[in-house]
């Protein structure tokens, strides 16, 4: 059965006298995904943000499950459950696919300073980080790339890798930044596929630009223009509402 994993309630953040993201509310559900769409400067970064614990609001409230983490780090935050992708900055490119993914697994593990040769020396003694990154090689669909050099890899194969970096934490709550961008048309309707595939075990959160992506994967579809909401609900209804048409989705819509 569907549950609320993570509740973002009355979300504002100030830059000055600017609202980027202004009094907005947002529920993820295990096996739903959250499309949050909207035009340049709407809010979405900001509050991908503000989710992950990247930057604090102004005002509002963040509840990972139980747990009030308005003001946690994102490190906490991480810990706590929620992942997300941060395009590409995070993969090392000269090491392997599974390199990549186990480092993310090991990241988990108790602290240890920076140190990426000792970390991978250390990740294959420690079984049950091995057996993380193999999950989440594996639901990334990538056990078969596992040996290619990251930097090697196609665009679409570096997507599905930060995917199995953020999956190796082992999050429920997923927030994914525009996973399918820069893809051609097959290798989107593989990510597609994927996100579809992880959807029954995580609440997400996507934001997205693809209009054909956004209608095969929204359950739930938000609008947001200059850091509101203008309008949330069932994607089908989205689409009908002239308001969104006008400010957002453009006049094929
Ligand atoms: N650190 C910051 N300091 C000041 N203003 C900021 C900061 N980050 C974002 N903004 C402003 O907040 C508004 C919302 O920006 P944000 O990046 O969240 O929008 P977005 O919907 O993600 O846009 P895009 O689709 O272009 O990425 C914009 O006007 C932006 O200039």
């Amino acid at each position: 059965m569907s549950e609320v994993l993570l509740r973002a309630s009355h979300l504002t953040k100030r830059f000055g006298g600017l609202a980027a993201v202004n009094d907005v509310s947002v529920d993820l559900w295990r096996d739903r995904i959250h499309v949050v769409i909207g035009p340049n400067g709407a809010g979405k970064s900001t509050l991908t943000n503000l989710l992950s614990g990247d930057l604090p609001p102004t005002s509002g409230t963040i509840l990972l499950g139980e747990h009030d983490v308005t003001k946690s780090s994102p490190e906490q935050i991480s810990r706590r459950g929620l992942g997300r992708s941060y395009q590409k900055t995070n993969i090392f490119l000269p090491f392997t696919v599974w390199e990549n993914v186990r480092l993310a697994a090991q990241s988990r593990a108790p602290q240890q300073p920076w140190n990426p040769v000792r970390w991978l020396q250390d990740a294959s003694r420690d079984r049950s980080v091995n057996e993380r990154a193999e999950k989440a090689l594996e639901l990334a669909g990538l056990t078969a790339r596992r040996h290619f050099i990251a930097g090697a890899a196609s665009h679409g194969e570096q997507r599905q890798l930060e995917i199995a970096m953020t999956l190796a934490t082992d999050p429920q709550v997923l927030l994914l930044d525009e996973p399918l961008a820069g893809m051609g048309v097959a290798e989107a309707e593989r990510m597609v596929e994927l996100l579809l595939r992880l959807k029954p075990q995580h609440a997400m959160m996507l934001v997205e630009h693809d209009i054909d992506a956004i209608f095969a994967l929204a359950d739930h579809l938000t609008v947001m223009v200059n850091g509101t909401v203008i309008a949330s609900g069932e994607p089908a209804a989205i689409r009908a509402d002239r308001g969104v048409q006008a400010a957002y989705l453009g006049e094929e819509h």
